[in-house]
């Protein structure tokens, strides 16, 4: 690695000055030392050059953004631009020299080390030199567990809760003052204000005129949202004795749909099922062509259309292939631009109709997938694309990032909708079966 290399270029320098300094350099007198200094003061800013470009940070950067690796040599001269080596070691010299000036006062008898190893250039003030960054290299393995994803992604909500409601009850018994109050944060935080009454409720009976902790509101937060999100927490079931099983796939723009039909294939096929994507949103290249690598990653059938055809014929040509193929699944990826609303209520309505022509109870699931961090605005989504497309099921993703969580507890509240994953990351395996105690302790900070 970049960091290797570089130490062991210090380290040849380092070998390299033990040799010199047993020369006889130490008898030298004043004057010949510093004409051998003058004679090696420009190899030493020569052997800055090569440090330069190998920068452990710029090539840290450029590796975990799958930038060129140690092995591309052609891409090591732009990670410094070719003008800036020069100007900056033009401002070396008298800060070098210092730093030797310095180097030799400190060092007992190491002053035939500084031909060799450049010594570190004393920056203006305001700048510091960057030190060894091996974090960037540490930092895949400490590789956090869902929960702890999930939990982390929660974070604000959660911290923010409890903080507020520990701030609320300190010094302060439970009244209806502080009851209120507690509804009010837990509205907030977008809990909706059936479960926040159900959560007041609860801690008065408990604690009414009582001294009250943080944790005596989190247990009980924690139990109220099991007790909603449980009924919600179910499996996606499929019905194999369609062949295929078709699962519509529905939301806004870049609530995840795309990946979250990745994901499901993968556990789908890895399961040994015959999986068949289909690009039903026809309206942006890059959502064909990103579907078309999930169906390739994951070893499933991909069938596609040109861009702007029409929607609802794609799907159709998907069940007749899927059912030719005698595929177990398929899954039909749509547009979500809530931009036009009436267009995209009759392509999504037009895919319904059509597939029922093939199958009546066609398509059999319709999943539709809420951005976790988009907060109140989930409870619009699911309200429009329920009336438009029947949805019969959720998916909650990236409840890794920033997400707001709470408004999951008010969609369950209200619609009842089964919530069948979460996804917590980007990645092919970051769709996790929802569980509602789990989620349940996140968001109330209860330890798992
Ligand atoms: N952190 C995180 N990112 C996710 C998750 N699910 C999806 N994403 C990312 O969210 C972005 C949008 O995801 P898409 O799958 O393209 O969303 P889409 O709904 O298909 O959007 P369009 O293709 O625009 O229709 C992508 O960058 C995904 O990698 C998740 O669970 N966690």
């Amino acid at each position: 690695m970049a960091l290797g290399f570089i130490k062991k270029v210090f380290t040849f320098g380092k070998d390299k000055a033990p040799a010199d300094a047993s020369s006889p350099e130490a008898e030298l007198s004043a004057e010949e030392k510093a004409a051998i200094a003058s004679e090696t003061e420009p190899h030493s800013r020569e052997e800055n050059l090569p440090l330069s470009p190998v920068d452990p940070v710029a090539q840290a950067e450029m590796e975990t953004a799958g930038g060129p690796s140690d092995d591309d040599e052609d891409a090591e001269p732009e990670l410094i631009p070719s003008g800036e080596a020069p100007g900056e070691l033009g401002m070396v010299p008298l800060s070098l020299l210092q730093a030797e000036a310095e180097a030799e006062e400190g060092s007992d008898g190491e002053q035939g080390q500084s031909p060799s190893v450049p010594a570190e250039p004393v920056l203006p003030k305001g700048f510091a030199t960057r030190k060894e960054v091996a974090p960037v290299e540490a930092a895949p393995e400490v590789k956090l567990s869902w929960f702890q994803r999930l939990r982390q992604g929660l974070s604000r909500t959660s911290a923010q809760l409890t903080g507020q409601i520990t701030a609320l009850f300190t010094k302060r018994k439970l009244d209806e003052a502080t009851l209120e109050e507690l509804e009010d944060l837990l509205i907030q935080a977008d809990l909706g204000v059936e479960t926040a009454m159900r959560i007041a409720d609860t801690l008065s009976s408990e604690r009414y005129g009582k001294d009250v902790t943080g944790e005596d509101v989190s247990r009980i937060m924690s139990a109220e949202i099991t007790k909603v999100l449980a009924p919600v927490a179910k499996p996606l079931e499929l019905d194999l004795s369609h062949k295929p099983h078709v699962i519509l796939v529905v939301g806004v723009n870049g609530t995840g749909k795309t990946t979250t039909i990745g994901k499901l294939a993968a556990k789908l096929s890895g399961s040994g099922l015959k999986v068949m994507l289909a690009a039903g949103d026809t309206f942006r290249a890059a959502a064909i062509e990103q579907l078309k690598i999930w169906a390739d990653r994951t070893g499933s059938d991909f069938i596609g259309t040109k861009l702007g055809a029409d929607a609802a014929g794609l799907a159709y040509d998907a069940f007749e292939q899927a059912r030719a193929r005698k595929s177990d699944v398929l899954i039909i990826d749509t547009a979500g631009r809530l931009q036009n609303k009436a267009e995209l209520m009759s392509e999504l309505e037009k895919i319904v109709r059509v597939l029922g022509k093939l199958d009546p109870d066609a398509p059999h699931t319709v999943l539709q997938t809420l951005d976790a961090t988009t907060g109140q605005n989930a409870m619009n989504q699911v309200e429009i694309f329920r009336n438009v497309a029947g949805v019969s099921g959720l998916i909650m993703t990236k409840l890794d990032g920033t997400a707001r969580g709470g408004i999951l507890v008010a969609i369950a509240a209200k619609h009842k909708l089964p919530v069948y994953f979460i996804g917590v990351g980007e990645g092919i395996d970051d769709l996790e079966p929802f569980e509602a105690q789990d989620f349940a302790h996140a968001i109330a900070g209860v330890a798992h």
